[in-house]
């Protein structure tokens, strides 16, 4: 089966479980899918940071190990000191992210008005979901951030996107054959992502976008990239070397929970670890694609 069929027959079915299941299942179906397709997507960066740059040596590997790992603990801090800041700036970087993942191989060049359009894209999709789920979102950002976001933080942008989302797509459809051709089915995944918001609860319509339209087309792009194609084997070589990454990040996500799960305050420190571990992710997929020949897009 392709894989955007794959997608949409997926996303069909979570829709049908939606109906099945309450809201505290779909919270730990949620969490058990994040951590694990979820954080093994981003737990080969440091392989791909090797192969991207071309190293065999042990000392820039410790290198990059050592940049990488400020990275996060510049993250953690900065949740910590100027959690506003943090997590506007992680809306930002992930909104860029989402909308790299969903359209790279679909323009030939990225020029900026193409990196401006993964932006909106991927902003208005989180946006979408926080518009759906509003009075749960503004409380998590309260947990962050102690400031609790009045309505509009959430429907302004929302609707700014959207409103540059409709401008950008015109002038693809107009300028563009190939995205002319998948226009009409890029806007019936939208309207799938905005049922699935609509009815879902918010970690669990997280999760289905999150898992099923980002990580793992993610890994299955990682996978051609570390081995040249993608087959079971090779999926099975990237399990194995992002195993102890993995297990590193669901050790320390599994201490925040004992640490927080009385304070109800495990939902934000989720997102902040998440973020932590995000923001090095999405320097190296920047630059694994960086390095994919444009032929290849
Ligand atoms: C859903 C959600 C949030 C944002 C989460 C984001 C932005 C996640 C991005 C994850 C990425 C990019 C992972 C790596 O690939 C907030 C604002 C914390 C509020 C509560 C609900």
């Amino acid at each position: 089966m392709k894989n955007r069929n794959f997608k949409i027959v997926i996303s069909f079915f979570c829709i049908w479980l939606t109906t099945l299941l309450s809201k505290e299942f779909q919270n730990i179906s949620a969490f058990i899918l994040i951590l694990s397709f979820g954080i093994l997507h981003g737990a080969n960066d440091i392989v791909l940071l090797n192969k991207i740059k071309n190293v065999n040596k042990k000392s820039a590997l410790l290198k990059f190990l050592f940049g990488y790992i400020s990275v996060v603990l510049f993250t953690v801090m900065l949740f910590y000191f100027l959690p506003e800041i943090a997590l506007f700036a992680f809306i930002i970087i992930s909104a860029f992210h989402f909308g790299e993942q969903h359209w790279t191989g679909k323009f030939l060049k990225k020029t900026l008005i193409v990196k401006s359009f993964f932006f909106t894209y991927g902003f208005f999709i989180l946006f979408l979901l926080f518009y759906f789920h509003q009075i749960e979102v503004t409380d998590i950002i309260l947990k962050i951030t102690n400031f609790k976001i009045p309505e509009e933080f959430i429907t302004i942008p929302f609707f700014i996107s959207l409103v540059l989302l409709i401008l950008e797509g015109i002038y693809f459809v107009a300028t563009n054959s190939n995205f002319k051709k998948i226009a009409i089915l890029e806007v019936f995944h939208l309207l799938v992502f905005a049922l699935i918001f609509k009815i879902t609860g918010l970690m669990w319509g997280f999760a289905i976008y999150f898992i099923f339209w980002h990580s793992i087309p993610s890994m299955i792009d990682q996978v051609q990239y570390l081995y040249g194609s993608w087959d079971w084997n090779h999926f099975f070589k990237y399990c194995k070397s992002a195993f102890w990454f993995w297990l590193i990040s669901i050790f320390g996500i599994s201490v925040l929970y004992f640490i927080f799960k009385d304070e109800k305050l495990f939902d934000a420190m989720f997102f902040a670890f998440l973020a932590a571990i995000t923001v090095p992710h999405v320097w190296v997929i920047i630059n694994m694609f960086g390095t994919k020949k444009e032929s290849e897009n």
